[in-house]
């Protein structure tokens, strides 16, 4: 079966500087849809330019980025933006709910900006299903100074859902949470391979990583390892 996601060569210079450097150095990769993957790395290892690059908010500077065997390394911007909003789903570090809005209308803002106009009852039922594979629909109706920080996070995973992303990347989700908090933060984002979307972390944690179906290592740009687990 033909991989979702087909990485080949891809090498990341930056410029502007007196000695060009490379960031990305020749990196090849596989995603298949429904899989889950762990990018782990030092820091300054070029995961998250990886990850700008598989989101297409970065270009690489050599290589090709087939997406269903399509090749997207070089789209203008205009269509980037559009296959970002209709096949990408984003998780940061930092949740970026907006204090005002409940969790449902949180969750809803993704579909107003990225879907046109849906009938509110349809709305309401992918918010309130998105919200429930994350395990907080109980707390649609409280606002983000009521949650904890893994409440928080899991509203952002439901935002990143609700418009039933193929390809959903997280960067450092856990980051700003404790072990426990950051498992049950895990258990939501795996649970989205179930649906077929592939999921995509980068993690310093070596747990979290190894809880994904593969884990890559990147050293000074390298994909140095890929290790089934
Ligand atoms: N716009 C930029 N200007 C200058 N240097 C940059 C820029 N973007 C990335 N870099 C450098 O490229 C290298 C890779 O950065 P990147 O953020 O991808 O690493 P990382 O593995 O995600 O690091 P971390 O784990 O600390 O987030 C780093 O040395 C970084 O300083």
């Amino acid at each position: 079966m033909t991989a979702l996601i087909q990485l080949s060569g891809i090498t990341k210079i930056l410029k502007g500087q007196e000695q060009p450097r490379t960031i990305l150095d020749g990196v090849s990769l596989d995603v298949h849809a429904g899989e889950s993957l762990a990018i782990v790395g030092r820091s300054g290892s070029g995961k998250s330019t990886l990850l700008s690059i598989l989101g297409l908010f970065d270009r690489p500077d050599q290589g090709s980025y087939l997406l269903d065997g399509t090749d997207i390394s070089r789209l203008p911007e205009r269509r980037a933006a559009k296959l970002r909003s209709s096949h990408y789903g984003f998780v940061f570090q930092r949740f970026f709910l907006l204090k005002h809005l409940t969790a449902a209308q949180n969750v809803a803002m993704a579909l107003v900006n990225g879907q046109g106009w849906l009938p509110r009852r349809q709305r309401r039922a992918k918010v309130m299903a998105a919200l429930e594979e994350v395990g907080i629909a109980h707390l649609a109706k409280n606002r983000p100074s009521r949650m904890s920080g893994g409440e928080q996070q899991r509203v952002a995973i439901a935002r990143a859902l609700v418009r039933e992303p193929k390809i959903l990347l997280a960067d450092e989700p856990t980051g700003a949470l404790d072990t426990e908090t950051g498992a049950l933060v895990i258990d939501a984002l795996q649970s989205v391979t179930a649906r077929g979307c592939s999921l995509i972390l980068v993690t310093h944690d070596r747990d979290h990583a190894a809880r994904m179906g593969r884990v890559v290592h990147l050293e000074a740009g390298v994909l140095t390892e890929q290790v089934a687990v």
